[in-house]
């Protein structure tokens, strides 16, 4: 465990220089991992696992996702399950499915919870709002959680490229003494670095947060908000969408991701420079009670129940996709992909 210091508060980090893969397979070298669900996470943790010699078996109701499983090389009835037997035959539950899911599925799960197994997760959702999910687990197991700080694909994306995705841990329930182990190791095992450490409570409620705000809802309130007003004065659309998105996504972004917002900034124009220091904070200004507003929003429960009861409909997926066709035929992402083709590696 390693004492970070991050702007002046000391954090617990752990490291795979501290506890190495090797490690990790000793710690669950006679454990059974079943990853259930295999939607996004569930193909990036349960592949990596697969590849880093763990024993791991996959879970999946029929349909599209177990397809994708056998074609991914899940063979059924030896290592790909539905999720009952998956259950059963794990020592370590890895619930994987949507949140909305776990709840359906929590009954099938927790008859399988039995004395000393561990039930991880990649979200507190479950475990923070109970009271709305149904999700208590029996005393006599492991609670635990990595969650990953990406997509599922990135995880598996950045696996095979040799880098990583990081992830936050929780423990919210030792029953065996072998929690923290058990955790650290599934975190290295699904292929995470570096691993934060958090609560179920901190991680569900900032998670819920940030995907709402700046890493997607907000993301992309904003990027409409000026793509819109400079067509409206005039701007063409590749003008707009050029100044609102290309240049973020493939100069701007990857410097301030590099080495900082003042190393980004200070590869513009002072023109620029100037000018974003000014505005910056009516920005700031503006949005800040939103995100009040947000926090509020997720921590008295109301996002965990309109989650759950939109993706609880039998045609949530639809409804979804319906949403996201929206946002895909919109003028300002119809524009991208012109402009996307036009990239010098495209052409
Ligand atoms: N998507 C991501 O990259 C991330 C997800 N997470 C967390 O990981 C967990 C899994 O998330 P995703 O992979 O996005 O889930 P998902 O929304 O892709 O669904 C996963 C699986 O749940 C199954 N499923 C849905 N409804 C079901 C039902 N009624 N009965 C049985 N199976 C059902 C689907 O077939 C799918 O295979 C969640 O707790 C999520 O919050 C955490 C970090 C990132
Ligand atoms: C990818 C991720 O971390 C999110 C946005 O929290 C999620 O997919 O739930
Ligand atoms: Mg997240
Ligand atoms: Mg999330």
């Amino acid at each position: 465990m390693a004492k970070m210091n991050f702007g002046g508060v000391i954090e617990n980090v752990e490291t795979r220089e501290e506890f190495p893969l090797e490690k990790a397979r000793e710690v669950l070298k006679d454990e059974t991992i079943a990853v259930i669900g295999y939607g996004v996470q569930g193909p990036g943790q349960s592949l990596n696992l697969r590849d880093n010699g763990f024993n791991v078996i996959v879970g999946q109701r029929p349909g599209k996702t177990y397809d994708k499983a056998v074609a991914d090389g899940w063979v059924p009835g030896e290592t790909l399950f539905g999720i009952e037997e998956a259950c059963e035959r794990a020592t370590i539950i890895a619930v994987l499915l949507s949140d909305a899911a776990q709840i359906a599925c929590w009954p099938t799960i927790e008859k399988h919870l039995t004395a000393g197994k561990a039930l991880y997760f990649s979200h507190g959702f479950a475990i923070t709002w109970n009271d709305r999910t149904g999700v208590v687990p029996p005393k006599d197991v492991d609670v635990i959680m990595v969650a990953p700080k990406g997509s599922g694909t990135s995880l598996r994306t950045m696996f095979l490229e040799g880098r990583g995705l990081n992830s936050s841990y929780a423990i919210y329930q030792d029953a065996t003494g072998k929690a923290w182990d058990r955790v650290i190791a599934m975190g290295i095992g699904i292929g995470s670095g570096y691993l934060f450490e958090t609560t179920f409570q901190r991680e569900a409620t900032s998670d819920l947060t940030g995907e709402r705000g700046t890493l997607m809802g907000a993301i992309q309130g904003l990027l409409l908000a000026q793509y819109e007003t400079l067509r409206e004065h005039g701007h063409t659309p590749s003008e707009a969408f050029n100044e609102t998105v290309e240049e973020l996504t493939q100069s701007l972004m990857p410097l301030f991701a590099a080495k900082g917002m003042d190393w980004m900034y200070a590869n513009c124009s002072t023109t620029a420079q100037r000018g974003a220091l000014d505005w910056m904070v009516p920005f700031h200004d503006a949005t800040k009670p939103v995100f009040e507003k947000l926090y509020k929003s997720v921590a008295d429960g109301l996002e965990a129940q309109r989650s759950i009861d939109s993706n609880s409909q039998p045609d949530y997926r639809e409804k979804l996709n319906e949403e996201l066709k929206a946002l895909r035929e919109s003028e300002m992402w119809q524009t991208g992909v012109v402009v996307r083709k036009l990239r010098p590696e495209n052409n």
